[in-house]
């Protein structure tokens, strides 16, 4: 009889996920992903069960990589929250299961994996597509997302400023005093992102905030926020000039607002570019609208089920 799953909870998997051990994992993953051999990765498109009552959404995102061994699921709701309101806007389970017997392995805090794979998913964008020389990083939202962004963007890159913005000051204040390294707070999207060479836009709005016109051209803009179909982080001018990049082309013509909405042509999955099938133009305006997706969870998954087996086998 298979042993009993193991529950792995929020503060453990932050101390067994690690970001230099994760973007690697990732940066395969993705590039497996895009390859559409379902001899090696099945990830159809989040099936979402709308919670209308609560004003969120349920997303179950199950993943098979078969040579990987890894089966799993993730469970995700969130929510249009008012600024009010101290419910949390993203949660999230990650359960592992044994793909040959069926029975799950481990229950794990999905949270933690969500933030730390989406800021990485962003960080490979960059490392992409950014310009080399980049100097000023700008993150639009101050939220959980804002927080693993800042981290993994100032842990892999050296950028000589990094300003912030979010629409209420006490956002601005709590993320300035929240972050181990220097931030500069800015009172309007404008000024935040006006000269910068990166833009990472992390927000809960529905309607766009970052405006074509104030995006200087070559910067490089990582997309995380607006995952509905009638939600918008980025407007028309911005989809239209930038080179557009995705996740998923089929996650995103089900779930991208600022892609749908805006009839912006999609160049390549980040998984491309990363196969080396697809170019990245990295002095050109570029956009990664990320949507987030189950190989991200699975193999993050797996390297906390991994760390936390090692781990036990020394106690
Ligand atoms: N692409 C992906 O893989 C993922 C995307 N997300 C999305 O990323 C976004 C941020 O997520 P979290 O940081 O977890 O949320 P959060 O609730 O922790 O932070 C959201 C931020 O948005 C700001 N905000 C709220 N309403 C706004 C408005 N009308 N205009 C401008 N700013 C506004 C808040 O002040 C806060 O700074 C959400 O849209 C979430 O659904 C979350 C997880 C994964
Ligand atoms: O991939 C993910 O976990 C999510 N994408 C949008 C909200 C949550």
């Amino acid at each position: 009889m298979a042993a009993p799953p193991v529950v792995i909870w929020e503060d453990e998997v932050a101390e067994l996920l690690l970001y230099r051990e994760l973007i690697p994992r990732l940066e395969e993953a993705l590039g497996k992903f895009s390859r559409r051999d379902s001899a090696e990765v099945i990830q159809p498109v989040r099936t979402i069960i709308p919670l209308q009552k609560h004003n969120g959404f349920l997303g179950l995102m199950p993943t098979y990589m078969e040579n990987d061994g890894v089966l799993s699921t993730k469970f995700v709701c969130f929510y249009k929250r008012g600024d009010d309101s101290n419910l949390p806007s993203t949660q999230a389970t990650v359960v592992l299961l044994d793909p040959e017997y069926g029975n799950v392995k481990a229950v794990m805090n999905g949270e933690v994996i969500t933030r730390m794979r989406t800021a990485a998913a962003s960080a490979i964008s960059a490392k992409l597509l950014m310009r080399p020389e980049a100097e000023v990083l700008a993150i639009l939202g101050t939220g959980n997302q804002a927080l693993s962004h800042y981290s993994v963007f100032t842990e892999i890159f050296s950028f000589k400023e990094v300003r912030v913005w979010s629409h209420t000051r006490e956002g601005t204040e709590r993320f300035c005093k929240c972050v181990s390294g220097p931030v500069r707070a800015c009172v309007s999207v404008e000024e935040a992102v006006r000269g910068a060479d990166a833009i990472v836009t992390v927000t809960r709005c529905t309607e766009p905030v970052l405006f074509g016109q104030w995006v200087k051209p070559g910067a490089h803009v990582a997309a995380v926020g607006a995952c509905r179909p009638d939600w918008r982080e980025l407007d028309d001018v911005l989809m239209k000039e930038a080179v557009v990049y995705v996740d998923s082309r089929e996650g995103a013509m089900a779930e991208s607002g600022d892609i749908i909405l805006s009839g912006a042509e999609v160049l390549a999955e980040i998984g491309e570019v990363i196969n080396g099938t697809k170019p990245a133009y990295r002095e050109k305006t570029t956009v990664f609208k990320s949507l987030g997706m189950g190989v991200e969870d699975a193999v993050s998954a797996k390297l906390v089920f991994d760390q936390w087996n090692a781990k036990a086998s020394k106690r």
